[in-house]
């Protein structure tokens, strides 16, 4: 069984209920409060920031040049066609692209990015990509499932946020990371198995926790004037 087999299995239960979470259900079935998404997009903007030097990181400590060039490719997409749509929405929601840039990250966003940020930086290429893989596999995913829903596609507002989740280039960063771990992971031994799982069940759980936050509009829960 490939390694990415087992973990999917594993975290099959946090995938069904992000895929469930009435965020994703209201992005397909056109039906999300407009004031959720815009929430949602400058989290998820700020969260792609440091999302990207997870990639500039997997480059700097690849030792073999294919491996450079595809965290180098996979960095271009997030910073030049993920975050292209982010900044297209913000411009339609009449959100500043400044205003973007600066927003206050909640609780989750904060927990979340360093979480990713700390495994990275402390770890092996290996942990980088435990850590990084539930992001585009479940985006891919969840973008799949919801393009088959009549009309999620033509949706005036996340229409396009479905294509492009759905669609072939970001199947093919999913399948980069996916083929790369299970490379990676051929030798290694039942004790680093099981903390790499553990590391994608935390970002799997963190998926879940930011569908929920976005929801909820969650920022810190104190009143501070
Ligand atoms: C919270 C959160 N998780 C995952 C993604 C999706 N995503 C992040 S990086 C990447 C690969 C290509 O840029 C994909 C698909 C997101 N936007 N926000």
């Amino acid at each position: 069984m490939k390694f990415t087999d087992r973990i999917y299995e594993t975290a099959k239960p946090i995938w069904n209920q992000s895929h469930h979470h009435p965020f994703v259900q209201g992005i397909g079935h056109g039906t999300l409060d407009i004031d959720k998404f815009k929430f949602f997009m400058c989290q998820d903007y700020i969260y792609l920031i440091d999302y990207a030097r997870l990639f500039a990181l997997g480059s700097l400590k690849a030792d073999r040049l294919d491996v450079m060039q595809t965290f180098a490719q996979m960095l271009h997409i997030t910073l030049n066609e993920e975050m292209a749509l982010h900044r297209a929405y913000a411009k339609r929601l009449g959100i500043s692209e400044s205003e973007l840039t600066n927003t206050k990250p909640s609780p989750t966003t904060i927990a979340y990015s360093s979480y990713m940020l700390n495994i990275a930086q402390r770890g092996s290429i290996k942990e980088l990509l435990a850590a990084v893989l539930p992001c585009a596999w479940s985006y891919y995913e969840i973008g799949k499932k919801l393009s088959e829903i009549p009309g999620a596609m033509e949706h005036e507002w996340y229409g396009e946020w479905v294509q492009m989740y759905q669609s072939p280039e970001f199947g093919e960063v999913a399948s980069w990371q996916i083929n790369l771990l299970n490379e990676f992971t051929t030798f290694s031994s039942e004790e680093e198995k099981n903390q790499l799982e553990e590391i994608f069940l935390n970002t799997s759980r963190f998926e879940y926790m930011f569908w929920d936050m976005s929801y909820q509009k969650a920022m810190w829960p104190l009143d501070e004037k």
